[in-house]
């Protein structure tokens, strides 16, 4: 089904646009009432007023989908998952509820490293089939680009693994994966100590590869307290430019380090968590035109303090949502939570929640000009809520509205179908 007429929608989201939203920009989301979207061969040809569109095409080339009484939005961007991972730490989880910290347990020997024992002993095999799983339930939630970053191998050999595996999914997976290699994720056992070494190997031996092959657009790291510092996230990212990769930030999630500051420094695509980020580093972010990239989820799960998203919106920044879908701090690929986080404790509108789960969250993964928004020649990404509103995405809270989503024109989920 490459060529379908989705029409008489009550509400058409179009969030229009081909560039990160900042600021007031963000509550635009241009929704045409009683609107029709048309797509042909997989792309968008034409979006506007049912009457005026449906007037002149002969529907009997096209496959119809009645939207009447829904509401229709672009296919939501998740712009930062840890998607392909062996294992799981249900265990962490319950020592993290009687008092133990994220940071205690990964420096007593869990966390990360945890997971990267697991992986490394996984096969590409199974790599794949929990991964195609996850974007399965990720594709029910209404998202159709998902983020997947490396960073559970540590050495050169399973973080190659992880991005052949995430090239895979794009080849047998309808939902598109942007790959990005967090090579530097954690200090893996073998450099305990020697973290300047390390960068060096990750430089020298694994950054050469990943760009020789094309196994991933943008490189990132954990920019946090006895982990890798700013100096080291400097070193390794200026490098990643060097090599033709974008670069993104695990920044300020767990203390203060000035890896907001970093990344404007940087031209960073993205800067992402932010909970502990300063004002002048949200200001920089706001000039440089970095998107800040929020995942509430993650200060839900470790009982944080939420990022300042309203304040950096009003300091002018493009802001993302995602859900960090991660089996340490983040187990969750529920689009729905994410929304009502946003609004309930980071003080985002609807409107805004929108804009950062779809065009924002396209421009954080550097493909505004193709998704996140529904523009003619644009990808042909759609999500059919049950409801009339998209305003049902966060008051529905924690359930997904989300009744059929189509991929560059192909019906890829049908709740109904499904029930
Ligand atoms: O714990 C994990 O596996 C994912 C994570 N990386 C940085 N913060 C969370
Ligand atoms: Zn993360």
């Amino acid at each position: 089904m490459k060529n379908l007429i989705i029409k008489n929608a009550a509400e058409l989201v179009t969030c229009r646009g081909n560039r990160a939203k900042k600021g007031r920009e963000m509550s635009e989301l241009h929704v045409i009432p009683d609107g029709t979207v048309v797509i042909e061969d997989g792309i968008i040809t034409a979006v506007g007023n049912s009457q005026e569109i449906c007037a002149y095409l002969d529907e009997s080339n096209y496959e119809v989908i009645d939207a009447s009484g829904k509401a229709v939005l672009p296919g939501f961007v998740d712009s930062h998952t840890h998607l392909v991972f062996g294992g799981y730490r249900a265990e962490e989880f319950s020592w993290r509820l009687r008092g133990d910290s994220y940071m205690e347990i990964m420096q007593r020997g869990g966390g990360i490293i945890n997971t990267v024992k697991a992986t490394r002993q996984a096969s590409k095999a199974e790599l794949l089939a929990s991964a195609k799983k996850r974007l399965d339930s990720m594709v029910s939630f209404g998202v159709t680009t998902v983020e997947g970053k490396s960073g559970y191998g540590l050495d050169d050999e399973t973080e190659i693994k992880q991005l052949e595996v995430m090239q895979q999914l794009n080849e047998e997976h309808p939902v598109d994966v942007v790959s990005t290699f967090l090579g530097a994720h954690a200090v893996p056992n073998e450099y305990k100590g020697r973290e300047d070494e390390f960068i060096d190997f990750l430089i020298d031996k694994v950054l050469p590869v990943v760009s020789e092959r094309k196994l991933a657009e943008f490189c990132d790291v954990f920019c946090e307290q006895n982990v890798f510092s700013v100096e080291q996230s400097r070193r390794l990212l200026r490098k990643a430019q060097e090599f033709g990769l974008g670069v993104k930030l695990h920044a300020d999630e767990i203390v203060q380090l000035g890896g907001a500051e970093l990344a404007a420094e940087l031209g960073a695509v993205s800067a992402d968590h932010l909970l502990q980020a300063s004002d002048a580093g949200i200001k920089a972010l706001a000039e440089a035109g970095v998107v800040a990239t929020l995942l509430p989820g993650t200060a839900f799960s470790l009982k944080a303090p939420y990022a300042r998203g309203r304040f950096m919106i009003d300091q002018g920044c493009a802001v993302a949502l995602a859900t960090d879908m991660n089996p340490g701090s983040c187990f969750t690929e529920s689009i729905p939570l994410i929304f009502a986080l946003a609004v309930l404790y980071m003080n985002l509108s609807i409107e805004e929640a929108v804009t950062a789960f779809t065009i924002n969250g396209a421009a954080a993964v550097g493909r505004a000009d193709k998704i996140g928004s529904l523009d003619v020649g644009k990808y042909g990404d759609v999500v059919i809520l049950e409801f009339p509103s998209y305003k049902y995405i966060p008051y529905h809270i924690g359930v997904s509205t989300v009744e059929k989503v189509i991929k560059r024109g192909v019906l890829v989920f049908d709740k109904v179908k499904l029930s």
